[in-house]
């Protein structure tokens, strides 16, 4: 695995979100054509700033021996050819608090990921003042789903499913990877019916969101991260803000309709019957609750999309999910009960990186790409071996990644000459 000295060491999680930049379309900057530059591309959501930049320099320095191994392992044998040269680079992929922004100026500034380009744009002016770049801007939309298509044909263990705390990676057949639901649940959720490379509708969304969650938890439990809020969930009890059917129904199962005594009634219901205050719940419990009541519904919700397109295959992506089981899992469990099984739901290791890698993918369409895909033969799984599944791959984030650290995955590109194939293998920096 490759380390890379490129690790942020920014400290946000000592910061609390106190506003909201209104721009949210990820953009990519143009960059000069030299050799050396890194490409780089920006999604700038409601709530958090996604940077995909590519250095190209770095994988230069891949020794004969590396090259030879993941040829190896890649199973590429050179047969009559001559050893084709290693274009390579990697694609690295950092987020940052959008309030921050000021931090990812300094962080593209320190990189010198910044070089010119045309358009406009929002930010335009903060990046022309502090980095003397213009921004183009691309749709948002397109991006996500663009990355989407990317990463389910690039990346072998890219998609996966959690139910009742187990993960297995799904192996996605890219000739049968379309239809598919995809759920970008970000401060917003927007749920796009994707039929191929470029063929999508936005047929549905929710403002009960990721922004949602964060936001009424904050206020309700004075949390200064997300990832505070996150891990009181997981030593919360529900019970005691929730109306369950048991408490309607005298402790007894509603069978006659399928409800069991323990289902959830009514989120947050009893905290109306209560004479106490705020202050009287413990923050453990709110967050959870929640938590299970905007995942259960944004799974339901997702569901009843995809029954309206017949289709059986839901991607769950964007920040939000941010790796973490007990999402997941009620994200999964709400598919499921919902669709008596008929329906699956997967997430993805990129989970919130879609909308700026599809923009970093629009190079390829400004004419400006040499590197882009044209056909993808094999990837090895990422990184550092997972020991929780069946099928290998890296540890996704958790809850001991700290908030403030950046997440940084890189992705080694290399080009083999001539025109034949393109080989991503991506790692992570954990
Ligand atoms: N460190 C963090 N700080 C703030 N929110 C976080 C963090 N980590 C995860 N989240 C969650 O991720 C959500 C944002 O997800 P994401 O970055 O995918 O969307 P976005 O692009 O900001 O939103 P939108 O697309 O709706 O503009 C937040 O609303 C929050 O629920
Ligand atoms: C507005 C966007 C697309 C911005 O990312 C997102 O936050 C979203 O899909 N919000 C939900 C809007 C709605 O469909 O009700």
């Amino acid at each position: 695995m490759h380390r890379s000295g490129s690790r942020p060491q920014l400290d946000l999680s000592k910061a609390a979100i106190q506003g909201n930049f209104e721009v949210k379309d990820p953009t990519i900057l143009l960059p000069n054509q030299s050799d050396d530059i890194s490409h780089l591309a920006l999604d700038i959501g409601g709530s958090l700033i996604k940077l995909v930049y590519f250095s190209r320099h770095e994988d230069q320095s891949i020794d004969d021996k590396r090259k030879k191994t993941i040829k190896e392992r890649l199973g590429i044998s050179n047969g009559n050819r001559r050893s084709y040269p290693i274009l390579g680079g990697r694609l690295h992929f950092v987020k940052f608090e959008t309030t921050k922004i000021s931090e990812c100026l300094d962080f593209i500034h320190s990189k010198q990921l910044h070089r010119g380009g045309g358009g406009a744009y929002k930010f335009a002016d903060l990046f022309k003042e502090r980095l003397g770049v213009s921004l183009d801007k691309e749709d948002e939309m397109d991006c996500l789903v663009a990355g989407a298509n990317f990463l389910l044909k690039a990346i072998r263990h890219e998609a996966f499913t959690h139910m009742e705390g187990q993960k297995e990676f799904v192996q996605i057949d890219t000739n049968d990877l379309f239809p598919y639901l995809l759920v970008n649940i970000g401060s917003g959720v927007s749920m796009i019916k994707v039929d191929g490379d470029g063929k999508f509708e936005r047929v549905s969304g929710t403002n009960v969101g990721g922004g949602t969650y964060w936001g009424l938890g904050r206020l309700l439990t004075k949390c200064k991260s997300f990832d505070e809020l996150l891990e009181l969930s997981q030593r919360g009890d529900n019970g005691t803000i929730d109306m369950l059917v048991g408490d309607i129904y005298g402790g007894m199962d509603y069978s006659k309709i399928g409800l069991s005594a323990s289902t959830i009634a009514s989120s947050f219901g009893k905290t109306i019957s209560d004479k106490k205050e705020l202050a009287d719940y413990r923050p453990e419990d709110i967050s959870l609750s929640l938590l299970r009541m905007i995942s259960y519904n944004i799974g339901q919700i997702s569901y009843l999309n995809a029954l309206r397109f017949g289709l059986k295959r839901i991607f769950f992506g964007g920040f939000f999910i941010r790796g973490h089981a007990y999402t997941m899992d009620t994200i999964s469990f709400a598919v499921q009960f919902w669709s008596k099984g008929e329906a699956q739901a997967m997430f993805l290791r990129h989970e919130g990186f879609l909308g700026a890698l599809g923009a970093f993918m629009s190079y390829e369409k400004h004419g400006l790409d040499d590197l882009m895909v044209h056909q993808l033969v094999e990837r090895f799984p990422m990184g550092a071996p997972y020991t929780g599944g069946r099928i290998h791959g890296p540890p996704l984030g958790d809850l001991n990644e700290k908030a403030s650290e950046a997440r940084v995955c890189l992705l080694l590109l290399e080009m083999p000459l001539p025109l034949s194939n393109t080989v991503y293998i991506a790692n992570y920096l954990n």
